[in-house]
C-alpha cells in the first residue's frame, strides 16, 4: 500500500511520542479509556508499540498519559519496560500532550507521533512514511476518502453532496525531521487543531502524503474495538 523507497535509516534515530492522554468521550459507552481496552489478549496501547517496534528506526518511545491514568500505566510496568517506553505527562488537548512528548525524546533526528489507539499499522506503512519524512522534512500517512461524503443541515431535513477529488483521510504515524516539528510547536498559537501535520503546514513547511493502508484505522467508537479484533485475526 504504501508508496516509499525503502529506508536506509541508522538503527534507533527515530524517537515516537504516542499521545494517550485522551479522555476517550466517544468511547464511553464501552466503560473504559481506550487505550486500556482489550484487544485479543493485550490492551490497544500495547498492539500499537509492539507494531512500532518492529522497525529498527526506531529509537526512545514515550507515551504521554492523563494524571488520572497514572495508577492503571504503573500496573503495566513490566510490559513498559520490556517495550522500552517511558512516560510523561499529557495534557488538556492532543497537541499539549505531543508538546510534552517533544521535551522528553532528546536528540533523535526524527520523530514520529502515532495515536496509542491505532494498534493495526502496517510495518510497511511505519517504513514509507519514516524514509519519505527524512528526504522530505515531514509526511504522514493517510488514506482517500472512500465515502460519498454528505453536508447536512442542522434538521437533517436536507444535504448536499461533497466532492471529494482530493480528499484524504489523516492517519498516523505522522513523521517529522525533529527541528520542523519543534519549530512548529514554538510557533503554535494555541488554536486547536486535530493533528501534528497541520502544525507543520501553518508553519509553511510542507507535508507530503504518503498512501498508508484503512486497516490502520483509529478506535474511537465501541463498535471499532469489534471491527480491529476481527481484522487482529486476519
Ligand atoms: N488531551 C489529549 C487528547 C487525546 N490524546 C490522544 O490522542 C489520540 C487520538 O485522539 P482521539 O482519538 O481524539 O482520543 P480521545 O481524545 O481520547 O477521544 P475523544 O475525542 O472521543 O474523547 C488518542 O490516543 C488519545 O489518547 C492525548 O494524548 N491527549
Ligand atoms: C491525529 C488523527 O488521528 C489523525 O487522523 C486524528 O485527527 C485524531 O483526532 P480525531 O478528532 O479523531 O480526528
Amino acid at each position: 500500500m504504501a508508496d516509499a523507497q525503502p529506508s536506509s535509516l541508522s538503527s534507533g534515530c527515530v524517537a515516537v511520542i504516542l499521545p494517550a492522554a485522551g479522555r476517550s468521550r466517544r468511547f464511553a459507552a464501552a466503560g473504559e479509556k481506550k487505550v486500556f481496552a482489550t484487544l485479543g489478549d493485550r490492551p490497544v496501547w500495547q498492539h500499537a508499540v509492539e507494531c512500532l517496534r518492529r522497525r529498527p528506526e526506531i529509537g526512545p518511545v514515550v507515551i504521554a498519559i492523563a494524571a488520572e491514568d497514572r495508577q492503571q500505566w504503573e500496573s503495566q510496568r513490566t510490559t513498559l519496560d520490556a517495550l522500552g517506553v517511558t512516560l510523561c505527562e499529557g495534557g488538556r488537548e492532543r497537541s499539549d500532550s505531543v508538546r510534552n512528548g517533544l521535551e522528553q525524546v532528546g536528540d533523535c533526528s526524527l520523530v514520529a507521533i502515532h495515536d496509542a489507539a491505532r494498534p493495526l499499522v502496517p510495518e510497511e506503512d511505519i517504513e514509507a512514511v519514516i524514509a519519505t519524512a527524512q528526504r522530505c522534512g515531514a509526511a504522514l500517512l493517510a488514506t482517500p476518502v472512500r465515502a460519498t461524503l454528505k453536508r447536512v443541515s442542522a434538521d437533517a431535513a436536507s444535504c448536499q453532496t461533497l466532492d471529494r477529488q482530493g480528499v484524504w483521510e489523516a492517519l498516523t504515524p505522522q513523521v517529522f525531521h525533529t527541528t520542523v516539528l519543534r519549530q512548529a510547536y514554538q510557533r503554535w498559537q494555541g488554536r486547536a487543531v486535530t493533528d501534528d501535520a497541520q502544525l507543520v503546514e501553518r508553519s509553511g513547511h510542507p507535508v507530503r502524503i504518503v498512501s498508508g493502508s484503512a486497516i490502520n484505522m483509529k478506535i474511537t467508537h465501541p463498535e471499532d474495538l469489534r471491527i480491529a479484533a476481527a481484522l487482529l485475526n486476519t
